[in-house]
């Protein structure tokens, strides 16, 4: 394992196929891209193009069937599984389109959640999820329960969660796929504050072409490639 102190994430003639039955579905062939730190990327792409599966695989929960994907140096695929947990707990948060909240727990026991994987003591633990709750707006809202709190107010926990173990890659998909277009801009422009504030590289998948001016480029992904790169004028 290389040790760097950045977190440059790099594809390297990245293929990937899924089994279907007896046939072998490509999604990838020898895809090959750079995300430098700090980045703000918008993936857009026909439904079944491998937005999704992009995600999974930069986050390492999904392998590869040839090439090399690393992050700061650290090749993912030379991980066990173990190393992996402990790598991705450490560097990746993910925010996912329906929020994915634990329903018994509140606001802050979400955010805490991740944290529970870190050495903070239980006072540390309290002060990081205060800190970050503020910063997503919804200190008030602490003691809710998801269900009492309206799709944007999840995903801002949801966001919250993400960042708790403060990882460098904040890897969204969908973000806003569920949300009206109001709380779809908050949820972009606390997205955009996480980059431009925190310096935080995200990586985000949307159907949605108004969210993609949020980001510092957007990527078009059609058959396995990158088929377009837009650089956008940020919102
Ligand atoms: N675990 C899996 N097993 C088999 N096939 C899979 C698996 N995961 C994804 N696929 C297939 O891989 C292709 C890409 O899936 P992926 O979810 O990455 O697409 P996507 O671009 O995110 O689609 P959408 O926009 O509909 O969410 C699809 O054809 C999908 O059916």
């Amino acid at each position: 394992m290389t040790i760097s102190n950045n977190s440059t994430i790099e594809l390297r003639g990245v293929s990937k196929s899924y089994q279907r039955g007896k046939s072998k579905v490509p999604i990838f062939d020898e895809l090959t891209m750079t995300i430098e730190d700090g980045d703000f990327v918008a993936i857009m792409g026909p439904s079944g193009s491998g937005k999704s599966t992009i995600l999974n695989l930069i986050g390492g929960i999904d392998t590869i069937d040839a090439g090399a994907i690393s992050v700061g140096g650290t090749v993912l695929g030379n991980m066990n599984e173990s190393a992996l947990t402990r790598w991705r707990s450490n560097h990746v948060g993910f925010v996912f389109q329906f929020y994915n909240l634990m329903p018994m727990l509140s606001a802050a026991e979400n955010v805490e959640l991740p944290l529970l994987l870190t050495s903070l003591s239980r006072s540390e633990r309290k002060k990081r999820v205060e800190t970050i709750l503020e910063i997503v707006g919804l200190t008030e809202r602490a003691r809710h329960l998801p269900s009492e709190l309206s799709g944007g107010q999840q995903q801002r926990v949801g966001i919250a969660r993400a960042v708790a173990a403060d990882p460098q890659i904040l890897l969204c998909d969908e973000p806003t796929g569920d949300l009206d277009r109001k709380s779809a801009n908050e949820i972009l422009e606390l997205l955009q504050l996480l980059n431009t504030k925190l310096n935080k590289t995200i990586i985000m998948v949307t159907h949605d072409e108004s969210s993609t001016a949020y980001a510092k480029r957007t990527l078009f992904l059609d058959k396995g490639r990158f088929i377009q790169q837009e650089m956008n004028q940020c919102a």
